[in-house]
């Protein structure tokens, strides 16, 4: 009986919060892309930027100039996405790198490649995330929610964080975003089980993936306003995004989402979610929303 509670309880939270935030979609339709200063000579890094809003991330950061960098796992469309965006912006500058967040290696890999270039680099934006997949674990052995969208991404921000310190040092200081999600308020932290052993709920595990990040931002922020670091570190909801996020929800859920999405999911207000928070004031900790 306890074991069918905690299953269902955090399922019963993520749809519940899920409605709130069509409801608040529905009642805040229109918005207008924040407008940004040209950002030539700066460098990004944007995980998973090959695809859903990680793309619209990396298309609009190229365009205004910026060297952008694609972190993902999968090199073809990584390299296919690169070159739809050159021929869009018609700026050369972006690249695709391999980096796979579900393996610590590969993070660290990542990093010695990128260091190894002598870039410098200005914002980082840790986009990628997996959702509602079926219990599995990394490389490392976490399960996949955590070790991918919160592990992986947590190694990446402190092993790239003397590079960040070092770009903001030359005025217009540097960035880091998170990508997190509203579910993040249902999220509950299980410190004696993080990795769900006890009992595996998908939607436990991606919410609670998703407060980590939160949590993580708030305290990373808190030290670099502690040591003057010429870096800020923002957490975004995007609201609901009509992306292959939700590819692993069960049939029923696909069936019902298609028409609600149609209505009332967003496009490309990912996209100002993510480029609002690169505007943020430089001391701000913030979590950033649609809207
Ligand atoms: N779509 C939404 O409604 C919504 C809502 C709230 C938060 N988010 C968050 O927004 C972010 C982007 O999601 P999206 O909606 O664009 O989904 P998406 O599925 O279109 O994109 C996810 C990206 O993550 C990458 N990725 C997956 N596994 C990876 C791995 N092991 N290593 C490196 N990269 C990997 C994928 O290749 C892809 O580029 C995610 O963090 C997601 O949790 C999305």
């Amino acid at each position: 009986m306890w074991r069918l509670f905690a299953f269902i309880l955090p399922v019963i939270r993520l749809y519940f919060i899920g409605v709130k935030v069509l409801i608040y979609q529905l009642l805040h339709k229109s918005f207008t892309l924040p407008v940004l200063p040209r950002q030539n000579g700066r460098v990004a890094i944007v995980t998973g930027g090959a695809r859903g809003m990680g793309y619209e991330t990396s298309r609009h950061l190229a365009s205004l100039g910026t060297h952008v960098v694609i972190a993902g796992n999968e090199e073809e469309e990584g390299l296919v996405a690169v070159k739809k965006i050159q021929k869009q912006t018609g700026h050369r500058k972006v690249e695709f790198m391999y980096l796979d967040l579900a393996s610590l290696k590969s993070v660290q890999q990542f990093v010695q490649r990128f260091k190894a270039r002598g870039l410098p680099l200005h914002t980082l934006v840790n986009n990628a995330g997996v959702m509602l997949v079926p219990e599995r674990k990394t490389e490392d052995g976490f399960e996949l929610h955590f070790g991918l969208n919160y592990l992986g991404h947590f190694l990446l921000t402190n092993l790239l964080l003397d590079v960040l310190r070092d770009s903001g040092q030359s005025g217009g200081c540097s960035r880091i975003v998170t990508v997190s999600s509203a579910t993040h308020y249902g999220g509950r932290l299980d410190l004696n089980d993080l990795q769900g052993r006890s009992c595996y709920c998908s939607h436990g595990a991606y919410s609670q993936s998703k407060l980590a990040l939160v949590l993580f931002t708030y305290q990373l922020q808190e030290r670099l306003w502690a040591r003057a670091d010429p870096v800020t570190a923002n957490a975004v909801d995007p609201g609901m995004v009509d992306t292959d996020l939700y590819q692993n929800l069960c049939s029923p859920a696909q069936l019902a989402k298609k028409p609600v999405a149609k209505l009332l999911f967003r496009s490309s207000s990912a996209l100002q979610t993510s480029l609002k928070a690169l505007t943020c004031h430089c001391r701000q900790v913030t979590m950033v929303q649609a809207g």
